[in-house]
């Protein structure tokens, strides 16, 4: 790999603040497999949360959405030379997540723009278009309308004041035929959301299968080749899960059709067999990963397929059945390509410069700095990281955001009352890297703006054991924390043939030549129903330790303890469980907001980076890396 040198490192405009790990000067990474391409080939995205930029910070992940643009349009060629047909599609949470999204009002009014020059086939929607009522208008107003029957929203209904009725976000279904002669019923799922906006309604899956329209769709006498579900639900969901539901009951009426799944939200990268003709694959989140299914097998006899068979000329076909003893004529293949530059130039020979993908980077270069994401408020002195550490260790993120709640989060009338401050670490999104803390970390690492509540003076007995209480399953493991990857980035392996303002973006993608890896790199390791093959990279593993729900800051105790009572300060999510935990001496009259009501868990750590020695003492030496 090149040096960190090569990036422009100017922090006011830090665009690649590239990262090595010593040791790995020499290490090299990249994709060294073609991938398999069948009849019909899907490329896929989810809980991209507005990371469009790429990671600036890891340029293992350092494509931008532009690269992106410029890489499907690539393969849509190829797809075409090949005589396949390609479909391109995401499933959701495009906002919350980076200074893109999040600074503007409302979320996503510049990213969204941004997000549309992507030719996709089908999407569908995300949890997090459903979290504020502006922004479920502006995905129902901007979004649905945009996308018209490519966007999915099988059992997602918003208020339409102009019709004062509820009408479906999107398309309930899609019926169309593919280039090659595919005949698709697309739908789009959400999982049983129970935190949406009160404008919106979701219809649980096991009631959406019974509605009517559900019914005669997959009923019609239109004849159908193949399935697609689009999902915002995690693959491998527990029995009754949202796929499983709607998988059976298409099943009830197409015994043998195949079902292709496409899911999200748990962030990871995973591919599931539900049966021998059904697949469902997950792909991540934040522009790292870009998922990849291809399947053959389709023929007169069950299709109506025209395109060059029984596979494009001159490429690995998909091989794999779907279960061992399967006898279904079709055939499958899965990757997780890695986003960055190498991975998209390997696997898209070929290409001219493309004008859409170039202006493309150029507005995000323009957005990022109107919006001024790259000014620096702090230096931040090492790593620290959300699971790659034991949970409070030195190096664990969570021993530096105890101390922020602990140090920043005080009500000023109420100083002296000694308090605990609790928090959820799956709030937290992203781990810190060394080097200049800029505007936009403020986003990529702590998007959500929670609520802070606090019950006054009570009892250290209770306060002081509320923080185990809630970890040991007063709060129930509602939500496993996501595998949060900390990947070291390495430089890509070919020369930037676009380089502008000093960072450097490839769009012209053209043959290169493989160095042998000689060194893996830390990133995703994934096993899945296929195996550990998936990644298209190979990487070396990343520590992982397990976190709890919540963490917490104290402050104002002297060295006793806590020896009669303290404020109990929490995050809104925990409100339910902290009550249960207190018992029946406590209610929600006794809850009102610590700080003020627009003060949420999005505001401490700015005010923790602008006046903590810790990320003030080293501002120099940032500014002049
Ligand atoms: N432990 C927690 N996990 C959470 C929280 N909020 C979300 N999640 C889980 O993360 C992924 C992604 O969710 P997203 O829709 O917010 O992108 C998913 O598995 C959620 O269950 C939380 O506060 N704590
Ligand atoms: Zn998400
Ligand atoms: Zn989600």
């Amino acid at each position: 790999c090149g040096d960190c040198s090569g990036a422009n490192n100017h922090v006011e405009h830090v665009r690649h603040v590239r990262r090595m790990q010593p040791g790995a000067a020499n290490a090299t990474c990249g994709p060294t497999r073609a991938l398999e391409w069948g009849q019909v080939n899907f490329l896929h995205t989810t809980d991209t949360h507005g990371w469009l930029e790429g990671h600036l910070k890891d340029a293992n992940y350092g494509a931008d959405w532009g690269d992106f643009v410029s890489f499907t349009e690539t393969l849509k060629n190829q797809a075409d030379s090949k005589g396949a047909d390609l479909l391109i599609i995401d499933t959701g949470d495009l906002h919350d997540g980076t200074g893109l999204s999040d600074t503007t009002d409302p979320n996503g009014a510049i990213s969204m723009r941004i997000f549309e020059r992507l030719k996709y086939d089908l999407l569908t929607i995300g949890n997090h278009e459903l979290l504020l009522a502006e922004v479920a208008y502006q995905t129902f107003n901007e979004i649905a309308k945009f996308w018209g029957d490519k966007y999915l929203t099988s059992n997602v209904r918003i208020f339409n004041p102009a019709a004062n009725k509820f009408e479906y976000m999107g398309k309930q279904y899609k019926y169309f035929t593919t280039k090659h002669g595919l005949r698709i019923i697309a739908f789009g799922m959400l999982f049983d959301m129970t935190r949406n906006t009160d404008v919106t309604k979701i219809t649980k899956a096991r009631d959406m299968v019974n509605q009517d329209w559900f019914q005669h769709a997959i009923n019609s006498s239109k004849p159908v080749d193949m399935f697609l579900v689009l999902g915002h639900n995690p693959v491998r969901s527990s029995i009754g899960g949202t796929f499983g539901v709607i998988r059976d009951a298409i099943r009830q009426a197409h015994p043998q059709t195949p079902i292709q799944i496409f899911g999200g939200h748990t962030h990871i990268r995973d591919f599931a067999v539900l049966d021998d003709s059904s697949t469902a694959l997950e792909s991540g989140r934040y522009c790292e990963t870009l998922g990849w299914v291809s399947m053959s097998g389709f023929n007169k006899s069950n299709s109506d397929w025209t395109g060059i068979s029984p596979n494009p000329r001159g490429v690995p076909s998909p091989t794999r059945k779907a279960t061992t003893n399967s006898s279904s004529p079709f055939r499958y293949s899965r990757r997780y390509l890695d986003w960055n530059r190498a991975t998209f130039e390997f696997h898209a020979v070929g290409k001219q410069v493309d004008e859409s993908g170039l202006s493309t980077t150029a507005d995000i270069t323009k957005y990022r700095d109107q919006l001024q994401l790259s000014r620096v408020y702090g230096c931040t002195p090492r790593d620290f990281c959300i699971t790659c550490a034991p949970f409070n260790s030195p190096d664990s993120i969570f021993s530096l955001l105890s101390q922020a709640l602990a140090e920043v989060v005080v009500n000023e009338t109420r100083k002296d009352i000694p308090r605990y401050v609790i928090a959820n670490t799956g709030g937290i999104r992203l781990d810190m890297y060394k080097g200049p803390f800029t505007y936009d970390d403020f986003f990529t690492i702590m998007p959500s703006r929670n609520s802070l509540l606090y019950i006054p003076e009570v009892a250290c007995g209770k306060a002081a054991t509320l923080l185990d209480e809630l970890n040991s399953g007063g709060a129930g493991q509602e939500h496993k924390p996501m595998p949060f990857e900390f990947d070291l980035c390495v430089d890509p392996i070919v020369a930037p043939l676009t380089t502008r303002d000093g960072s450097s973006h490839v769009h012209a993608f053209k043959a290169v030549t493989r160095r042998q890896v000689v060194d893996l790199v830390p990133g995703y390791i994934t096993t899945d129903d296929f195996g550990s093959d998936g990644d298209d990279t190979a990487h070396s593993p990343i520590p992982y330790h397990n976190i709890p729900q919540f963490y917490q800051g104290a402050a104002g105790f002297g060295v006793e303890g806590c020896t009669g009572v303290a404020d109990v300060v929490f995050v809104d999510l925990a409100k339910r469980h902290v009550l249960t935990i207190l018992g029946p001496d406590y209610s929600s009259s006794d809850v009102t907001d610590y700080i003020s009501s627009n003060y949420t868990t999005h505001d401490f750590l700015p005010e923790f980076v602008r006046r903590s020695d810790i990320f003030q003492a080293s501002m120099p030496d940032c500014i002049s890396a």
